[in-house]
């Protein structure tokens, strides 16, 4: 191996993946690289959608790779791919689909539907294909979130199923999209149930790198019989900081604890308020409870969103914070949320995964 390649290998080993705690090297990131007459062409392959970090990434690996002598130029490329989880032990993985993502809440109107809405926009704004299913089938509100139109049908896909509704990007598929207005509302539990598991098992999804399912809020028997059908890879907790909201939420991380999903963390909802008039803030509901419980879990706060107009009006006119406003204060929010949970089911399908991924390197 000549000397300007061990030193690129050496440089790209102190190389840290943001959010990952491990170097390109160790991560078996680097799929390709070729030190021929000075010029350093690197591929990466990151696991998790890169989009909000591939360009510092990229900038640094450039920068240090400049200062070695012996390089005349360098190129570095980045992309990613998601790998699939398995989900619960023997619950077969769902077609097209790599990855399941709960999005749960003990107590109903804590904002879980705007944040899995939100999290899924951010998700796929990192890179990733992604589908919402709306399993809140007492108050489906996804399809109204999307600005998907009343009277919009699933087509379908072959005899017994459908696809999906596309929408900002996203494909969803909602109980509202099949029946009338209120209709579930008046189901009972087991005809409720069998709705669901219609609608899990008959939609079609297309090369998914993330689930995201809007679970419907509470911890009874449909939640239950959910998490124990589908390959779950993890949940994801929202709660606001109040302390009843807190008492539920904790019931949520311990359902999910008895059938074996790990909980990837907690979203804190409508922490603080400020003033749109005198820019006062304020904690409305409390301070620090998201915090607190994550603890109490050993898992993580992923982050806190404020109670804010704008969220609550663009998610309620069908285009949800992270589509109206990419750049804005709360779709960065959603979008690191997003990214550390991408982060954090690929370190765990890494852990899951020995075999250690192949490097192919070009001779130079
Ligand atoms: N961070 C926020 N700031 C302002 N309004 C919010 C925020 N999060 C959610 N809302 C609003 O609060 C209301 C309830 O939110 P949402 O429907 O997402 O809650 P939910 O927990 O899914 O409710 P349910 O349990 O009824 O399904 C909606 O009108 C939504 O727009």
């Amino acid at each position: 191996m000549s000397e300007l390649r061990t030193n690129v290998e050496s440089v790209l080993g102190q190389i840290e993946i943001p959010f990952r705690e491990q170097d390109l090297l160790t991560a078996g990131a680097i799929n390709s690289l070729s030190c021929e007459g000075g010029e350093i062409l690197v591929g990466i392959e990151l696991d998790f959608p890169s989009a909000g970090v591939a360009k510092a990434l990229e900038k640094s690996i450039q920068d240090k790779l400049a200062e070695l002598s012996g390089v005349n130029s360098c190129k570095v490329s980045i992309s990613h791919s998601v790998k699939a989880s398995q989900g619960q032990q023997s619950i077969p993985l769902m077609a097209g689909v790599k990855n399941v993502i709960a999005i749960a809440s003990g107590k109903g109107g804590v904002g879980k539907s705007t944040t899995t809405v939100n999290l899924a926009l951010a998700m796929a704004a990192e890179g990733a294909k992604v589908g919402i299913l709306d399993a809140d089938i007492y108050g489906p509100s996804q399809g109204m979130m999307l600005g998907v139109d009343e009277g919009v049908r699933p087509q379908p896909y072959d005899e017994k199923s459908f696809s999906p509704i596309e929408a900002h990007g996203l494909q969803s598929m909602s109980m509202s999209y099949l029946v009338e207005e209120n209709t579930a509302m008046v189901w009972r539990g087991p005809m409720a149930a069998g709705a669901l598991q219609q609608l899990l098992t008959q939609t079609r999804w297309h090369d998914l790198d993330y689930l995201f399912i809007d679970m419907p809020p509470g911890t009874g028997d449909i939640q239950l019989t959910l998490s124990q059908k589908v390959p779950v890879s993890g949940a994801v907790i929202v709660t606001t900081p109040q302390d009843i909201a807190l008492l539920d939420a904790k019931k949520g991380i311990e359902m999910f604890r008895k059938v074996d999903i790990p909980v990837l963390g907690v979203v804190e909802n409508m922490s603080t308020h400020t003033c749109s008039n005198c820019g006062h803030t304020e904690a409305i509901f409390g301070d620090g409870g998201g915090k607190e419980i994550a603890e109490l879990y050993e898992t993580e706060l992923l982050g806190k969103l404020p109670l804010a107009l704008s969220i609550r009006q663009q998610a309620d006119s069908g285009k949800p914070s992270v589509a109206a406003e990419p750049e804005g204060e709360y779709a960065q929010i959603y979008r690191e949320v997003a990214r550390t949970l991408a982060v954090r089911l690929a370190s765990k399908n890494a852990k899951a995964d020995s075999v250690i991924p192949s490097i192919v390197v070009a001779d130079d």
